[in-house]
């Protein structure tokens, strides 16, 4: 399990495990791992032009630190002092000594311009969001120069506990983390803005507490995954039952039972009117059409938004079996619900639900997931390009698999149908739901290989991740 802790979490557990330690140990780790995750990346230090740019704070220190490191192997390092009155002491004398260079105001511009790799040791978790106008002009200086950058903890001006990115902040190439990840590197935007995120051991694992998030890795959903024992049949596997589509989206249920007949469920049935129901009966001959006994339900792809359908939700929510609830059917979704439900919404639905702008809803991922779990008392599963799954205890989840080829029309369609099965099969609405789009995601990147894809690639392809998943296991 990847897992993530806040900033009052993460700096508890720093004091504790620094009260066991000389002084400077932590750093020294941290600096280590950072200058070994900058040589990687360049490839060799040797010539390599290393520019830093220090804040005030300990995260100023670790760049510092890893600069004089680079330095002695050969690379050529400048540092930008932020606030020069104020910079890490340790650091600086380090780099001096090792032969690094602090750069004079006027000529910012020159050094930028010169170098390989940029260290952003600005702000780390100690950050308010948002850059000083000294920081934020230096920044613009690499951004311009297109200066690939590694984020020191954190791309300096995100906001480490949610993932908000109020303007301006860095956008790093590779941020290198120290002792458990950061919500924000996980949670977009501040995930695209800390891009390929390396986690540095520096032993802060045993005064972790529970995590604030986590993200299922291959091991952990190989636990998940149902698979069919020897005396298993289709009814103790699980029935769905899928309820999507309609005369104007016929896709929807077609896709939707795609995604379905792809999961563990030992059966579907499908319940909707006639045209989608002959579109799937041709195209997927093994499912059922009509109502039956089921252990879930999916229902809302496609439903449309005719009134008579609020009452095909409101009979599935009010049948005492877990639901998943998507797309239109979430327009019926009223009051407090009871039971094992997961709604799906992608930002747009989630802002209609509350009631807000969508931009509302993608500045503030996390939270606008949180709100709406507590105030439907269901897991929300908020589609985009990093998942979040959030239980009405607060429980959250957040899936990293996934291709941005992998939002084309219909692939939330064959998602619901996915994490329906996992529903009917056993799993809980937060397990259905992050293991669902951890195969999703998967699948997509699977079906890719870097190119188009349509949604039906994705069903297609759910088989093949759910075998490589369960080869990890084995
Ligand atoms: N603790 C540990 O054991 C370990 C910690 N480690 C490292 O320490 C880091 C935390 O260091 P930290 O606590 O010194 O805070 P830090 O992130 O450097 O920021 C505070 C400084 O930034 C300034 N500032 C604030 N907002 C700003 C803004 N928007 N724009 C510009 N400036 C802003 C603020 O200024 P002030 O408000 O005081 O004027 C203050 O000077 C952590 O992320 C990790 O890298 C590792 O070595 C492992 C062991
Ligand atoms: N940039 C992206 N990267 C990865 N996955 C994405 C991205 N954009 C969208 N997705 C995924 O694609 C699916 C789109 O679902 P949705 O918006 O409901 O589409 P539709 O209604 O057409 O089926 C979701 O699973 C979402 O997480
Ligand atoms: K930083």
């Amino acid at each position: 399990m990847r897992t993530a802790h806040t900033v009052t979490q993460i700096r508890a557990a720093e004091a504790a495990l620094m009260a066991t330690l000389p002084e400077g140990t932590l750093m020294e780790r941290a600096a280590t791992g950072l200058a070994v995750a900058c040589a990687d990346y360049l490839g060799g230090t040797y010539g390599a032009g290393i520019l830093i740019i220090a804040g005030s704070g300990d995260n100023g220190g670790d760049a510092l630190y890893a600069g004089a490191r680079l330095a002695r192997r050969g690379a050529r390092v400048d540092a930008i002092l932020l606030d020069p009155a104020r910079a890490h002491a340790g650091g600086l004398a380090a780099l001096r000594d090792a032969g690094g260079q602090v750069v004079p105001e006027k000529s910012r511009a020159d050094a930028v311009a010169r170098a390989d790799l940029v260290l952003d040791g600005i702000v780390g978790i100690g950050g308010k969001p948002g850059l000083r106008p000294a920081a934020a002009e230096v920044v613009a200086l690499v951004e311009r120069h297109g200066v690939p950058v590694v984020a020191v903890d954190v791309p300096s001006g995100i906001d480490v506990d949610t993932g908000e990115t109020p303007e301006p902040h860095v956008r790093a190439t590779v941020t290198v983390t120290f002792g458990t990840h950061k919500i924000g590197l996980l949670v977009d935007p501040g995930a695209t803005a800390a891009g390929a995120v390396h986690l540095v051991d520096i032993g802060l694992s045993p005064y972790l507490p529970e995590p604030a998030l986590s993200a299922l890795q291959a091991e952990d959903v190989a636990e998940r995954l149902p698979a069919p024992e020897r005396t298993s049949q289709k009814y103790s596997r699980g029935v769905l039952g899928v309820m999507a589509g309609s005369t104007q989206y016929t896709g929807a249920a077609v896709l939707a039972v795609g995604g379905a007949l792809a999961g563990p469920a030992g059966m579907v049935r499908y319940v909707g009117p006639e045209q989608p129901a002959n579109f799937v009966r041709a195209r997927w001959p093994e499912v059922v059409v009509g109502e039956g006994r089921v252990q879930a339900w999916v229902v809302g792809s496609g439903l449309g938004t005719e009134p008579h359908r609020a009452e095909d939700v409101s009979r599935v929510l009010g049948s005492g079996l877990p639901v998943l609830v998507d797309a239109d059917g979430l327009r019926h979704v009223l009051g407090r619900l009871e039971g094992q439900v997961l709604l799906t919404p992608h930002e747009g639905e989630l802002a209609r639900m509350l009631d807000v702008e969508r931009e509302e809803v993608a500045t503030h991922r996390l939270r606008s997931a949180r709100e709406a779990a507590r105030r439907w008392n269901a897991t929300v599963l908020l589609k985009g390009a990093t998942t979040l799954v959030v239980t009405p205890e607060g429980e959250a989840r957040v899936n990293t698999t996934g291709t941005p080829w992998v939002g084309t029309a219909g692939s939330g369609d064959v998602l619901s149908g996915i994490c329906g099965s996992l529903l009917a099969a056993g799993l809980s609405p937060l397990d259905a739901g992050s293991v669902g789009s951890y195969l999703h995601g998967m699948a997509g990147v699977l079906a890719s290989r870097g190119g188009p894809i349509a949604a039906e690639d994705i069903a297609r392809t759910v088989p093949e991740a759910y075998r490589r998943i369960r080869a990890v296991a084995t």
